[in-house]
């Protein structure tokens, strides 16, 4: 080969962050990071992968925040109520939050691209391994501790289940506000077949970036309207007493290299 100087074999691998992160964040041996680009041609079905099996309790729905990178839908994951289970995964995962990554426009805004695709926006559910560990600080840092479903958003119909959501970001506009949020199921931001999914393993794709993700990305996209993305826009990666106010808005990080990873398909 050429050159073996690909992003892979570098022993570290300058991830170029966004802007809003302080400086390239160096990973060290980061030879299975996030997100990627899903080459539909190259991945190989595997009919061994099981339909998901979601589990959500509305009620362990706690608070809607904005962390400063993105807005957060945390649920109280100190019991079994909200749990992921089949797909690629052997064990029972924990629900904790969810959040999303979107665009300043409707060009772009994913993490993930299918062929190359953008979509303007994706959710990330994120699960943590509630076998094998007692705390997400403790599964974030090993092999097998996470699971992420990824939902591409399209600009379309309105979407109803969202709108409460959207309702809730102007009280959260600045970095560091919380409001109490409840009785919010995030199954109805799953698309109506989550049968159809590529699934490969990976990485955070915010610091720490540790490498423990086992991605579940959705083949079917939901729509959310327009004017649903633009409150997503309103929201700031700034906090209240910050001068310069910086609107939130392409809060993702760039494709990394594949580093000869399979992305495995549930369906032909
Ligand atoms: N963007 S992301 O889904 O990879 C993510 C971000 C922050 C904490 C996480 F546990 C996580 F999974
Ligand atoms: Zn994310």
């Amino acid at each position: 080969r050429r050159c073996n100087l690909t992003a892979c074999s570098s022993k570290y691998v300058l991830s170029q962050m966004h802007p809003m992160w302080q400086g390239p964040l160096a990973v060290p041996g980061g030879d299975r990071q996030s997100p990627i680009d899903i080459t539909v041609r190259k991945s190989v079905f595997d009919s061994e992968l099981k339909p998901l099996v979601t589990n959500y309790d509305p009620n362990t729905c706690q608070q809607i925040w904005n962390n400063g990178y993105s807005f957060l839908v945390e649920y109280d994951d100190t019991t079994d109520k909200s749990t992921l289970k089949g797909g690629p995964l052997k064990d029972s995962f924990r629900l904790c939050q969810f959040h999303f990554h979107w665009g300043e426009c409707n060009a772009w805004g994913s993490e993930h691209t299918v062929d190359r695709r953008l979509y303007p926006a994706e959710l990330h559910l994120v699960h943590w391994n509630s076998d094998k560990y007692s705390l997400f600080e403790e599964a974030v840092m090993e092999d097998n501790g996470l699971a992420v479903i990824g939902v591409f958003l399209k600009v379309g119909k309105r979407h109803e289940g969202l709108q409460k959501l959207v309702d809730a970001l102007p009280a959260i506009r600045h970095k560091g506000s919380v409001v109490e949020f409840n009785r919010f199921d995030p199954a109805c931001l799953l698309p109506i077949n989550t049968d159809d999914y590529w699934t490969y393993h990976g990485s955070l794709t915010t610091p720490p970036l540790t490498e423990s993700v086992s991605w579940i990305i959705m083949k079917q996209h939901i729509e959310v309207s327009h004017d649903q993305l633009a409150v997503f826009r309103s929201l700031l990666f700034t906090s209240a007493e910050e001068e310069a106010q910086k609107s939130m808005v392409n809060n993702f990080r760039v494709q990394q290299a594949l580093c000869g990873r399979t992305v495995r398909s549930s369906f032909t």
